[in-house]
């Protein structure tokens, strides 16, 4: 196994991030404006960001809760509901903030009741975004309560990934967090314009982490965590230095309170310490020398936007994580709580 103190690498992005709103925005935006030079927001506000004008909103509100100094850029996203139309997708194109559109199967994971229960329907949206070159972004598990929630994943794509990407050719789209062999070998085998983001509590974690020796609801996300078998396929996936393989954190921040009750809400806390947590990853893998491709040059290659500029270096100063970190009135429990890792950001460079 390679040993080395130190890693720089382009400063990366991370394509898929819940930033949420308000006086919690505020207390978690810093974390990821640390590393990442941009990232895909997610639109599954209470309501919803659904409109260009809601998004145009957001945005503003971002900005305000930035660190001074930071350079730092959101890139929006739509929430696909029902009755959004290809004008608001012009309009979302012409504002040249949102850069992509959000698929949620009505139910399938945190606020997503107003998204889309009939995706034929949407065609006139999804040629839309094709002919704007913009992604769809796909929350990939079918809502269907007869199928098993370790096989949801799997399911919706023979159900409802394939025949979409039949019904809009050439289509970008973006399986988000990507759980199952399954998922990674769709992609592999699909085209070019097919790509996934993986998550670290996917690549670190197996479903025993939520289940075994006690149930622990900060291991709980959506996708649920899946057997060993296919965290090891996530991670010969994302080190493998597929260029349709990329950085997405999913770090979805819930207050203390709401994930430990009688019904947990989805979603694992991680900005905290993403870019360290991946860099672990990769060290395990022997794959450091691919975490550039990973974090910061397949996400923008598949977007069609640049590359950032600038560099980060990670180096070798373990340190331990805290318990809690603050988040509006409450607390939020961070991935690895508690826990050493062995990578720190050091600064730019
Ligand atoms: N991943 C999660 O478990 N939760 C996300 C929603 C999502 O990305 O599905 C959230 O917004 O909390
Ligand atoms: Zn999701
Ligand atoms: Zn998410």
């Amino acid at each position: 196994m390679e040993s080395r103190d130190a890693i720089e690498i382009i400063r990366p992005d991370d394509w898929h991030l819940h930033l949420r709103d308000g006086a919690a925005m505020a207390d978690v935006v810093g974390f990821s404006a640390r590393q990442f030079a941009r990232a895909i927001v997610m639109p599954n506000l209470k309501p919803p960001v659904v409109t260009t004008e809601q998004a145009l909103a957001y945005r503003a509100r971002i900005l305000a809760a930035l660190p001074e100094g930071s350079g730092f850029t959101p890139l929006m996203t739509l929430y696909l509901t029902d009755r959004t139309t290809p004008d608001e997708i012009a309009r979302a194109r012409d504002s040249g903030v949102v850069v992509a559109c959000k698929l949620y199967p009505a139910g399938a994971t945190t606020n997503s009741e107003s998204g889309v229960t009939d995706i034929p329907r949407l065609q006139p949206v999804l040629e839309a975004m094709r002919a704007a070159g913009m992604p769809l972004l796909v929350h990939g598990e079918v809502t269907d309560e007869a199928i098993d929630i370790f096989d949801r994943e799997p399911i919706f794509i023979e159900r409802v990934l394939r025949p979409l990407i039949d019904q809009v050719p050439g289509l970008k789209i973006v399986l988000e967090h990507v759980t199952t062999a399954e998922a990674v070998n769709f992609v592999r085998s699909g085209p070019e314009t097919l790509a996934a983001t993986i998550t670290p509590h996917h690549l670190l974690y197996n479903r025993n982490a939520i289940l075994a020796g006690g149930i622990r609801p900060h291991f709980y996300c959506l996708p649920v965590l899946k057997r060993e078998r296919h965290r090891l396929a996530l991670v010969e996936a994302a080190t493998s230095g597929h260029p349709r393989f990329f950085l997405g954190t999913d770090s979805a921040p819930h207050a203390i309170g709401t994930k430990e009750c009688n019904c947990g809400c989805a979603g694992i806390f991680s900005a905290h310490a993403a870019l360290e947590a991946y860099a672990a990853v990769f060290e395990r893998a022997g794959a450091l020398d691919r975490l550039e491709g990973f974090a910061s040059r397949h996400g923008p290659d598949f977007y069609g936007l640049p590359r950032n500029q600038d560099r980060l270096k990670l180096i070798r100063d373990p340190w331990t994580l805290p318990e809690h970190y603050a988040f509006g009135d409450s607390q939020v429990v961070p991935m690895c709580a508690g826990e050493t890792i062995g990578w720190r950001i050091e600064a730019s460079v």
